[in-house]
């Protein structure tokens, strides 16, 4: 059984459509990133996914149940950890009591392991918490039940990178015990690291989704030259190259930059054997072979270009 499945989710508020049509599914077991820019939709999504937003049209599940069946959802809310991207805890209480309020309503067997790992202070108010410590106490909320999906909006804003490594290797762990964990991000590092699969929105419709190694060899090779002696530009005229800059080093005399260069830099999404074939040709210096960075093949998504 799939732990979300979304069918044509659409929200509207007026004219704004914060999710358009969303149709796609988590499968169990897999740590699932759901990105995209500010007000793209990924709150909206997460919230229908826990009954707080109506959809205008379609239709959403978790863990078999439909969102918009109240009893369903609520028995299938004992089963989901989620981690909003404002808690909203009541800022008069303790740590403590936050905790001890969550855990009369869904339990608490996995508390002092989580506390083990993320340590918010206690005894103090939590309208004293720091960003990183608040979100840390929603991360022991989120979990504490021993829920088997957890649903979280941005879980690592306001981490510092020992706190979002700790968090990376417990979510890894908790894909290996069964758990399928979706969350949203704008952190592409941390996506790249942990992610079996990412599904990219855009004002409020789905530009992809597809495993991230996928995505990543999609997205091609940036590659760098630096020959020995002039090559003319048209040599590059190979498909697949993207992006293409070209210069002439200053020690070079007499060539005419428009046509030729001795230093050049482009992405490339073909077979790499027809550039090299082509400059097999002229003498090079150096030739380095990158990976995209995953920046740059969100840039493409987010910027509206299908040149992907
Ligand atoms: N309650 C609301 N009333 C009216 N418009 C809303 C409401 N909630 C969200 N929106 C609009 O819906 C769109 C999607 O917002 P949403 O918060 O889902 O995006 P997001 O991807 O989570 O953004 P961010 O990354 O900034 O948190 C935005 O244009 C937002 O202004």
């Amino acid at each position: 059984m799939a732990a979300i499945e979304l069918e044509g989710l659409t929200k509207e508020y007026g004219d704004v459509v914060a999710n358009d049509s969303l149709t796609f599914t988590v499968e169990t077991g897999e740590i699932f990133g759901f990105l995209g820019p500010n007000g793209a939709g990924k709150t909206t999504t997460i919230r229908t996914l826990l009954g707080f937003v109506s959809p205008t049209a379609g239709t959403a599940r978790v863990l078999g149940r439909d969102v918009a069946e109240e009893s369903a959802l609520l028995e299938a809310k004992r089963r989901i950890g989620y981690l909003s991207d404002e808690p909203g805890f009541d800022e008069q209480r303790t740590g403590a009591d936050v905790l001890d309020l969550h855990a009369a309503i869904k339990g608490d067997s996995r508390r002092a392991e989580l506390l083990e790992l993320f340590d918010p202070p206690l005894d103090r108010r939590v309208r004293e918490y720091s960003q990183g410590n608040a979100r840390k106490l929603g991360i022991v909320t989120a979990f504490m039940h021993d829920p088997d999906l957890a649903i979280l909006d941005e879980p690592t804003n306001g981490l510092d990178p020992l706190m979002r490594q700790r968090f990376a290797d417990f979510l890894r762990a908790e894909r290996q015990r069964g758990a399928t964990v979706f969350f949203s991000s704008h952190n592409l590092s941390e996506v790249r690291r942990l992610c079996d699969r990412v599904g990219i929105i855009r004002e409020g419709a789905l530009v992809t989704i597809e495993p991230v190694d996928a995505l990543l060899r999609r997205s091609g090779k940036v590659i760098r030259i630096r020959s020995a002696e002039p090559i003319p530009t048209d040599a590059l005229g190979i498909e697949g190259v993207h992006d293409l800059e070209t210069s002439v080093a200053d020690d070079v005399d007499g060539v005419d930059p428009s046509t030729a260069f001795t230093e050049c830099l482009f992405t490339f999404t073909g077979d790499i054997n027809a550039v090299l074939d082509r400059l097999g040709e002229y003498e090079l210096i150096d030739l380095s072979i990158e990976e995209a960075p995953l920046e740059d093949v969100f840039m493409r998504f987010y910027g509206g270009t299908d040149d992907v």
